[in-house]
């Protein structure tokens, strides 16, 4: 699966320590990342993440154009609720996107630790399906 790591600054420590944790589950996936947040994630990890530019300057749009061309499957965007952010409308078009192709999309960690377990049941398995459609 492809999956993409997006953290806003007061959530960092929460998404590296999620991706600490859930290393062996994530090491057999194809990761994605923001800049900063796919640094953060690397500086504590093995794990090798596909950096886009920061959210800020792109970074939330690049992912949203995979997820437009069926080229993202999960996405776990830890926001932060009480920081105003100057790229609001870029996380809004990315949140909608998800929602348009029906990606699981984890805004928090008590979602994220269901979508992850959920991810290592075979419960996302349903994403490949989408895929072989897409190719036929
Ligand atoms: O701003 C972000 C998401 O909206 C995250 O970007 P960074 O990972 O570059 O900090």
């Amino acid at each position: 699966m492809k999956i993409a790591f997006i953290a806003h600054d007061q959530k960092k420590n929460d998404i590296v320590n999620f991706a600490v944790a859930y290393e062996p589950i994530f090491c057999k996936h194809e990761l994605y990342s923001t800049g900063t947040t796919g640094s953060r994630i690397m500086e504590k990890t093995n794990l090798k993440i596909h950096r886009f530019n920061s959210g800020p300057l792109g970074g939330d749009q690049e992912i949203g154009s995979l997820i437009a061309k069926n080229q993202m499957d999960i996405v776990f965007f830890f926001r932060d609720p009480l920081t105003a952010q100057p790229h609001e409308p870029d996380i809004s078009a990315l949140i909608r996107l998800c929602d348009v192709y029906s990606i699981p999309l984890a805004t928090n960690m008590g979602t994220a630790e269901i979508l992850i377990h959920g991810l290592e049941r075979g419960d996302i398995d349903w994403r490949n399906i989408v895929h072989e459609q897409r190719t036929e």
